[in-house]
């Protein structure tokens, strides 16, 4: 039982945090792992509009790599991934998409607007947010991105809103990718201007001897991580590629925390104690 006096000095730590992020856009990608239960995916939609109420303005781009895993095996189709991205055949991309932007998105979007009318859901392909431009054939329809249009994001922020968004993007041709969640998020904070890009997904942070436990990483520099990220694989290599971006392009901090932990991105935010791994320019 957490103590009369702990609570407010939980509450009164706020202060500082609170003045500083007022107004800033502060883009959260919610990974496919970190979704791992419903209590979870409730209390992290409520994390958001209680972000959004102290004056934040909270962008989601989710991922959901493992709930579209689980909708090919249940079709019986099989797929690779390579350096953390998946091989996407035409199939694939069809799954993909309906997955993420048909059942992912959506239950986000229920659960955020479970406390009021604030989320809005689109993806990459809504009004020119993304476009993407193929990463590597041999990946098939893998895009990274190629331009952002972040208005109807901007918009909706302005009216108050929570955009929520699935990484799907059409090429200069109209032709649809799927992009990893971790580096849509990159893009989109660099282009947002965010104060903050924040990595919700299923470990503490970045470990420089993964799965070596004592090797949590507080913070390093992009100098720093550009030196380890040949040495980082699967779902981290995106993820920390991603933050490497959004840093050189101005994002002032990109973090890395664990999405299993309940309202760990409210310690993160509002509190000095902070949680994960921080990527900082110097
Ligand atoms: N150096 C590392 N530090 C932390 N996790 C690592 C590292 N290298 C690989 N990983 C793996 O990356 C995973 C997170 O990436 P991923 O599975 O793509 O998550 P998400 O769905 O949140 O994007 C971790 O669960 C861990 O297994
Ligand atoms: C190209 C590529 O790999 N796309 C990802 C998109 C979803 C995603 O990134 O989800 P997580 O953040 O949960 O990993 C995929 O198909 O799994």
């Amino acid at each position: 039982m957490i103590s009369r006096d702990t609570k407010a000095a939980v509450l009164a730590e706020a202060l500082p945090w609170l003045g500083k992020l007022r107004g800033a856009v502060v883009v959260v990608k919610y990974g496919g792992n970190a979704m791992v239960d419903p209590l979870l995916q409730a209390s992290f939609a409520a994390d958001m509009v209680m972000l959004r109420h102290a004056g934040m303005r909270p962008v989601v781009v989710h991922g959901g790599g493992p709930q579209i895993s689980a909708m090919l095996t249940r079709l019986g189709i099989v797929t690779e991934f390579r350096d953390g991205l998946r091989v996407t055949t035409p199939e694939v991309l069809d799954v993909a998409r309906m997955v993420l932007v048909g059942q992912v998105n959506r239950e986000i979007v229920g659960l955020i607007n479970a406390h009021g009318p604030l989320a809005v859901g689109g993806s990459g392909e809504d009004g020119g947010l993304l476009t993407a431009v193929c990463r590597d054939p041999a990946l098939g329809l893998v895009g990274d991105v190629a331009a952002v249009d972040p208005g109807w994001v901007l918009d909706a922020l302005d009216a108050g809103r929570i955009p929520v968004i699935s990484t799907l993007a059409p090429d200069a041709n109209g032709v649809v990718h799927n992009l990893n969640a971790d580096t849509a998020a990159g893009a989109l904070a660099a282009a947002l201007g965010a104060r903050k890009l924040v990595m919700m997904t299923d470990v503490e942070g970045l470990y420089a001897d993964w799965p070596d436990r004592d090797s949590l990483i507080d913070q390093l520099t992009v100098d720093q991580l550009e030196k380890l990220l040949p040495r980082l694989e699967t779902g981290m290599l995106p993820k920390m590629e991603a933050c490497l971006r959004a840093v050189r392009a101005g994002v002032p901090e990109a973090h890395v925390i664990d999405g299993r932990a309940p309202h760990s991105i409210l310690l993160e935010l509002l509190t000095s104690e902070g949680s994960g791994t921080m990527v900082v320019q110097s």
